[in-house]
């Protein structure tokens, strides 16, 4: 079975306090976009796991999809399986692709092999293998809080806008993002300031990490400007970055230089 695990972009992450156990309670809406990798499982007479596309940093052994496999094995008699990765979305992004490629190797076995477990156990099983994980078993718009594994609907929909995406070719750890950032209970609901127009968002919606990460990484704030310079009505930095992503209300040219990142402009 072969199945295309999507990205997602942060509108808003606001971090509102650090937990006992050391992660941050957040809240953020989160929005799948149409940027994706591949990932093909077929039973075999033994186990394997083959990674192309980009290079995934550390040991392939633990990849999230064979973490995600190795979980459900524990409790369930899954035959050996070959796994095919087909790696596009950019790593260290704030795109949540190794969360995507998790959860949906989840889905993926659950069907695959008639598991017939519900939308809540897989994302029991999900929240195990990542913060960002549980979102992508329903993949749609949310706004989600507490490490960003609980979710509420939203009533949001991008459709007809421009996204486009510039990762300028630096990896940000989300630990590295993490670390730098002081938890402050949000003077503005970010639910209530999505539901204004997009056209708003600019005024009242922040990306918690882009203070420290501006800081640290001038090109990124340097790339937001050019965004909202280009047109963009709403540009921001997603999850702990480093992907800056703008909302247009067309298609846009943008500036020669980009040539220089990798940018995706995709009509949603
Ligand atoms: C930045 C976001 O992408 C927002 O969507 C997520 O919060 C990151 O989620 P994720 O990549 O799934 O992160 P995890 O793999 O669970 O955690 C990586 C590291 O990030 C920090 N972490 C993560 C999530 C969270 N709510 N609080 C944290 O402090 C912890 O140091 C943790 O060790
Ligand atoms: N299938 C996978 N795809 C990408 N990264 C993976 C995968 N499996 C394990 N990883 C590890 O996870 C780390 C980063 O994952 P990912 O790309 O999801 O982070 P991110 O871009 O910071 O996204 P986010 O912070 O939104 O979750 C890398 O260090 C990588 O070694």
């Amino acid at each position: 079975m072969i199945v295309f695990p999507n990205a997602k972009i942060n509108i808003g992450l606001q971090i509102t306090e650090k937990r006992p156990d050391g992660f941050h309670n957040l809240e953020s809406c989160f929005y799948p976009i149409p940027v994706s990798d591949l990932l093909e499982v077929i039973p075999d007479s033994k186990t394997g796991f083959e990674v192309d596309g980009t290079d995934i940093p550390g040991d392939v052994t633990t990849n999230l999809c064979l973490r995600a496999y190795d979980l459900l094995k524990r409790d369930f008699e899954l035959p050996p399986v070959q796994m095919y990765l087909y790696k596009q979305i950019p790593i260290g992004a704030g795109l949540g692709g190794g969360s995507a490629d998790a959860a949906f190797t989840l889905r993926l076995l659950n069907e695959q092999f008639a598991l017939a477990l519900s939308i809540e156990q897989l994302e029991t099983y999900a929240r195990q293998l990542g913060s960002d994980c549980a979102f992508f078993i329903q993949n749609r718009p949310r706004y989600c809080f507490e490490k960003g594994d609980r979710f509420e609907d939203i009533d949001l929909s991008l459709s007809g806008y421009t996204l486009v995406l510039v990762y300028p070719n630096l990896a940000i750890s989300t630990a590295e993002a993490y670390a730098g950032i002081q938890p402050q209970k949000p003077s503005v609901s970010l639910r209530t300031a999505l539901q204004a127009p997009v056209g708003d968002w600019q005024k009242t919606i922040r990306n918690d990490f882009e203070n420290t990460l501006f800081r640290k990484y001038p090109l990124l704030d340097r790339i937001k400007q050019e965004l909202y310079q280009g047109g963009a009505v709403y540009a921001s930095m997603s999850g702990s970055g480093s992907t800056i992503y703008g909302i247009f209300e067309q298609a846009v040219h943008l500036p020669d230089h980009f040539q220089h990142y990798q940018v995706w402009q995709k009509t949603l």
